[in-house]
């Protein structure tokens, strides 16, 4: 049997829609009340598990065991991708002390905070990164492997570490190629 849903199986998972060329695993987990819109040109591999609203552009590639969740909105726009091993929040418990941190718990006992998070055009997350909610990464920014996202980043440019801090610009040379997918 083929690793990757069928279009027509697809159309019976919770999403909102679909474009052409879109593969998903078989073993991605799929939570969403149809909330989900996905582009053309869309890969996302084994035991991801996708939540809430997402918006995902064209030509991305989620890698495996990527985690979003979405339940206040996670948009990636055309050409950015997960490294394996990713998590991107939308929404967190209050750390503080002040609020109880269970979904087992009461909801007024609780305190989640967020805020959507916009992954923008030719963006690359390294692997093992984990993305705070409430953040914006500019076109072209790079995160290297297992980073700390908890601010929006400048657009070209490469971040790295925990929490990630700018290393570098970013080099504009995959712009030459975009033309070919327009
Ligand atoms: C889709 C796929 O490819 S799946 C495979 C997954 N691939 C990845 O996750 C690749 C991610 N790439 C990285 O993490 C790279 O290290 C990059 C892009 C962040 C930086 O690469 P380069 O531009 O070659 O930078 P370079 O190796 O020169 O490092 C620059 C500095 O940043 C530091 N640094 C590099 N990567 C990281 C990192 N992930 N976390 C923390 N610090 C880092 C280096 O130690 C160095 O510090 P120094 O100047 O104090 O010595």
């Amino acid at each position: 049997m083929n690793s990757f849903y069928t279009e027509d199986e697809l159309k019976e998972l919770p999403i909102k829609s679909f474009g052409k060329n879109v593969l998903i695993s078989r073993k991605v987990s799929i939570y969403s009340n149809r909330e989900i819109v996905i582009g053309n040109n869309v890969r996302i591999d084994d035991f991801c598990i996708l939540s809430g609203k997402i918006e995902l552009g064209n030509y991305l590639h989620i890698g495996a065991y990527c985690a979003l969740y979405g339940s206040q909105g996670i948009k990636m726009e055309d050409f950015s991708g997960l490294s394996p091993r990713c998590t991107v929040f939308s929404a967190s418990d209050d750390f503080s002390g002040n609020f109880l941190i269970s979904p087992t718990t009461k909801k007024e006992h609780n305190h989640i905070i967020g805020g959507e998070v916009i992954i923008k055009k030719y963006t690359q997350i390294g692997a093992g990164t984990v993305i705070m909610p409430n953040l914006i990464l500019q076109e072209g920014s790079a995160i290297g492997a297992m980073s700390l996202v908890t601010q929006s980043t400048e657009a070209w440019s490469i971040y790295a570490g925990t929490p990630a801090k700018k290393i570098k610009n970013r080099e504009k040379g995959l712009l030459n190629f975009i033309k070919e997918y327009e």
